[in-house]
């Protein structure tokens, strides 16, 4: 089969959804995009893209999904079992998960097969029912211990379609330390409304390292490499130091947060485990109790 004869599906077709998705087909795969509620209507009118790239595209969008080659799950992390149960319905073939946030390639395993983990640095997000291309990034898609013939296929379909992506036999060493760098800025910068940036403060800095330090105890237990995560954590920071987190964006937008899928996981495995989470689990709460407000 032409690698262009491929059906790639979007399950949740938001920021980085409809990113991925309009990239995709302009590079001339057959694309569907699956949407609910406004942004479905929205996409039934078509697909707007500004900033890093300028396209208005014309879609196949529907609430529901259907059969495909490749699926590219990309709904909030609290979505995830919703989407693998929608999904279970049809032949979705590979599964991709470019979410942020733990747990998502197995809550997506408990119900679909051919499963695949992701982590993306690409950066999108909508504004007046427009995706705003952000920024450019990578994305590493795969598996643990091998390099799966799937995982080589999403590969090709990604750098086809423009994106610096690299298929891996590491991807939750990965999806992990990104997760620990989001569990480091997102809430300290949602609680304080301040930029990235300002984690790297002293005071914030050291809240910072209990935070990583808790994360690291629950990765050596699960085996996954710690090496460099404090100097990953920094770095981000100062990459992105005038970003405002997209926990912060949550916040201020009076959106649910993923704080549950990022240190709450942290917490809830620290518990399993028999270790302490402190940090994390001060940070949890707080922004729960914002997001109760
Ligand atoms: N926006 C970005 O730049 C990046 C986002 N991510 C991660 O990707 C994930 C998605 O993020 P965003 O695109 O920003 O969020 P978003 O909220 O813009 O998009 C998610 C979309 O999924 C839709 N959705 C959820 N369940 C659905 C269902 N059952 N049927 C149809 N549609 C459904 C929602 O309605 C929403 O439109 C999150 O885990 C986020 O942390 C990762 C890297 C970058
Ligand atoms: C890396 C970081 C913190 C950039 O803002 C991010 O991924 C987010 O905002 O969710």
């Amino acid at each position: 089969m032409n690698l262009k004869d491929l059906k790639i599906q979007i399950m949740g077709s938001g920021a980085i959804g409809s990113l991925f998705g309009g990239l995709i087909q302009l590079s001339g795969f057959d694309v569907h995009f699956v949407a609910r509620r406004k942004r479905l209507e929205v996409l039934k009118k078509g697909l707007r893209i500004r900033g890093l790239i300028e396209a208005d595209l014309d879609v196949d969008v529907s609430e529901k999904p259907e059969n495909a080659d490749i699926t590219i799950v990309a709904v909030k992390a609290y979505d995830t079992e919703n989407a693998a149960e929608l999904l279970s319905k049809v032949d979705c073939g590979v599964v991709l998960t470019i979410q942020n946030g733990l747990g998502n390639v197995e809550r997506l395993s408990r119900k679909l097969k051919r499963v695949i983990g992701g982590v993306t640095t690409y950066g999108a997000n909508i504004k007046d029912d427009i995706v705003f291309y952000a920024g450019e990034g990578v994305t590493f898609v795969g598996n643990d211990g091998y390099i799966s013939e799937d995982a080589l296929l999403v590969e090709r379909v990604l750098k086809e379609s423009g994106f610096n992506c690299y298929a891996v036999d590491n991807i939750s060493e990965r999806i992990w330390r990104k997760a620990i760098v989001n569990a480091v800025i997102n809430p300290i910068t949602a609680i304080l409304k301040v930029e990235n940036g300002r984690v790297l403060d002293e005071g914030l800095w050291s809240i910072a390292k209990l935070v990583i330090e808790e994360g690291k105890q629950v990765m050596e237990r699960l085996g996954i490499n710690v090496d460099g995560l404090e100097e990953a954590v920094r770095e981000v920071a100062v990459k992105t130091a005038r970003n405002r987190s997209s926990m912060l964006q949550d916040i201020m937008a009076g959106r649910r947060t993923e704080i549950d899928y990022i240190n709450g996981e942290i917490v809830r495995l620290s518990d399993e485990m028999g270790i302490s989470a402190c940090a994390n689990l001060l940070l949890t709460n707080l922004v729960k109790a914002m997001e109760e407000k």
